[in-house]
């Protein structure tokens, strides 16, 4: 896996609030069809790494390469360009309650379709989207119609409208039930399986990490301090990462 080329590189990240330096040179790599799992306790920066990633917050310094293109780089509209490569599955799952499903669906296209595009494509798009989340009879309810796993799943099939090459995943399973939140990690797979997506994936939900994760970064001290698979790192007698399960 790791000899294909990293879809994403971030090199020696520095990001600092005040005094709080929260990001000190931290590096990654996340190669094409793998998911990779950031693991840290709460305020260890995992936030400030992702919004670093999605140019929500500038870094002091350091470089972030997203298919091969330096991010600092890129002006509005590049960016807007590439942003349609990379999804992203907030937490909150940030659906428009005042719209259908099948307009929430369609929003990202707006931006990133043409009219002619939309009104020859958008339809069966919709509809993929919505089966590959398994939930294509949900298509003209609204939101509050719909359970916190349903929730996530259109919000994942919106994420995946444009057929991203990267999905961040924002704890996808926080506030779910166990049940449901095992269903949204087998449908993470899933659709990596399908489209080959690699993925950043933030997350304090143990059985999601073991599910999903290929690989797991462990952000302690504001660095990449230990990476490798979740059962590797288990076994790591490095204090502060035994510290890390400990404390779970
Ligand atoms: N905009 C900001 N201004 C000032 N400080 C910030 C800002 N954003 C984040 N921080 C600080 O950066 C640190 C890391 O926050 P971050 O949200 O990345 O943590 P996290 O690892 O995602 O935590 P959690 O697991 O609880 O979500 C915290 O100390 C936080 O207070």
């Amino acid at each position: 896996m790791e000899t294909s080329k990293p879809i994403i590189q971030v090199d020696e990240l520095n990001k600092s609030f005040g005094e709080n330096h929260v990001l000190r040179d931290f590096s990654l790599s996340l190669f094409e069809g793998e998911n990779l799992v950031i693991l840290g306790k709460s305020g260890s920066g995992k936030s400030v790494l992702i919004k670093c990633i999605i140019r929500l917050i500038e870094p002091d310094s350091g470089k972030i390469f997203i298919l091969d293109q330096d991010i600092s780089l890129l002006d509005q509209d590049e960016m807007d360009l590439l942003r349609a490569d990379v999804g992203f599955l907030f937490q909150s799952n940030a659906l428009y309650d005042s719209m259908t499903v099948r307009q929430n669906l369609e929003f990202p296209l707006r931006r990133h379709w043409t009219k002619e595009e939309r009104e020859e494509k958008a339809e069966s798009a919709v509809k993929e989207a919505l089966e590959d989340v398994g939930l294509s009879h949900t298509i003209d309810m609204m939101p509050v119609e719909l359970s916190g796993g349903m929730r996530k799943r259109i919000a994942l099939a919106r994420t995946l409208i444009l057929k991203p090459k990267v999905i961040l995943y924002d704890e996808p399973t926080t506030g779910l039930d166990p049940i449901t939140g095992r269903e949204i990690s087998e449908l993470m797979n899933n659709i990596q399986k399908k489209y080959n997506t690699a993925a950043i994936i933030i997350s304090h939900d143990m059985n999601c990490i073991r599910m999903t994760g290929n690989r797991v970064i462990m952000l302690i001290d504001g660095k990449n301090y230990a990476e490798g698979s979740f059962e590797d790192l288990l076994k790591n007698t490095d204090p502060k990462v035994r510290d890390f399960f400990e404390g779970l």
